[in-house]
């Protein structure tokens, strides 16, 4: 198992470049958050707009449209109940992001549906939260994309039937690989599981067992994959710095708010960047 290092973050994250533009660093959709939980699509998006995706557009239920519009200003909004609108945003993204504050229900399920049978090979579906719940209890046509799967260890027992004492690494990959996914399996330590290898955290700590703190990770995975050199390096470079931020805030705070990690991620891509002395004036 490899430890994901401070220096190996540093070495993955990309430099901008001084001709690009918001195209250069992904279109990104959020796909989640029903009248109850729009906290938790509100929390991916703007995990993602602050670890730099170039556009974010946010599906959501349209209960969620004033706060969001309050919360987030750089995001904009669709109605995810509206399959047309859905298979239009998700026809001309980068990445998508499904699932945090979904919902289980009838609705929930048409949009994941929707999303699955839109999705191309060329894109990135990161599938978290209530996104893994339907992909697993309900029938749904396999996507054709690039899978990433970030289950906290509940959401791994559904989705492998493994009872937490037979969780091996060699299992999990295993398990990884029959899911046709990279999977990102979020505990103390979290793990990460991508072709044959098999990475562990080497940051976190339990300020972070808060609600939203899982929504925001993926938010940031969202926000990293599309500006880095491989998927991997994104969420890789994602898992740490998520954690990163909330060891460093845990010097001070008893618990770490997923808010206070999002408004901090810029400044730490800053830290990490290796040319972090350049002035572009
Ligand atoms: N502000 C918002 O809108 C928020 C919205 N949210 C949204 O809620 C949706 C449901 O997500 P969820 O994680 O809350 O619930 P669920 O999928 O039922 O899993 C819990 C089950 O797994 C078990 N379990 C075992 N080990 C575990 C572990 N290490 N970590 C966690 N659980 C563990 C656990 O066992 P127990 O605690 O009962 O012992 C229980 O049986 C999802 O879409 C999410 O985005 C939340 O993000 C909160 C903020
Ligand atoms: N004790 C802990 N130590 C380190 N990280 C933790 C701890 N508890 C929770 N976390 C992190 O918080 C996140 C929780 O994810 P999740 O349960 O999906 O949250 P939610 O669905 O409420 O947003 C994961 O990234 C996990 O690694
Ligand atoms: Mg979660």
């Amino acid at each position: 198992m490899e430890k994901i290092t401070k220096d190996k973050v540093r070495a993955f994250l990309p430099t901008r470049e001084r001709d690009s533009y918001k195209g250069s660093y992904g279109r990104v959709l959020f796909v989640g958050g029903n009248e109850n939980m729009g906290g938790a699509i509100i929390l991916a998006a703007s995990a993602g707009v602050y670890s730099g995706a170039g556009l974010v557009t946010v599906a959501t239920h349209p209960s969620n449209k004033a706060a969001l519009h309050a919360r987030l200003p750089e995001a904009m909004f669709t109605d995810m109940t509206d399959t047309q609108q859905l298979k239009h945003y998700v026809e001309s993204v980068d990445m998508i992001v499904l699932g945090p504050g979904l919902g289980r229900d009838e609705t929930a399920l048409a949009v994941l549906q929707t999303v699955y049978e839109t999705v191309k090979s060329y894109q990135i579906l990161l599938v978290d939260g209530d996104g893994i719940y339907l992909h697993v209890n309900e029938t749904v046509p396999e996507p054709d994309a690039t899978l990433v799967l970030t289950p906290h260890l509940g959401e791994w027992r559904t989705l492998t039937h493994l009872a937490p004492d037979d969780q091996y690494d060699d299992v999990n990959l295993g398990y990884a690989k029959q899911l046709n996914a990279i999977v990102v399996l979020k505990k103390a330590r979290t793990e990460v599981y991508c072709d044959d290898e098999v990475w562990e955290n080497t940051t976190g700590n339990p300020s972070m067992a808060t609600g939203g703190m899982g929504d925001t990770l993926a938010g940031m995975i969202g926000g990293f994959v599309p500006q880095f050199d491989t998927i991997k390096e994104g969420v890789l470079s994602a898992v740490y710095l998520h954690s990163y931020i909330a060891d460093d805030l845990s010097l001070t705070h008893y618990v770490t708010l997923p808010t206070a990690i999002i408004k901090e991620i810029p400044k730490v891509m800053k830290e990490f960047s290796t040319d972090k002395h350049r002035r572009w004036i």
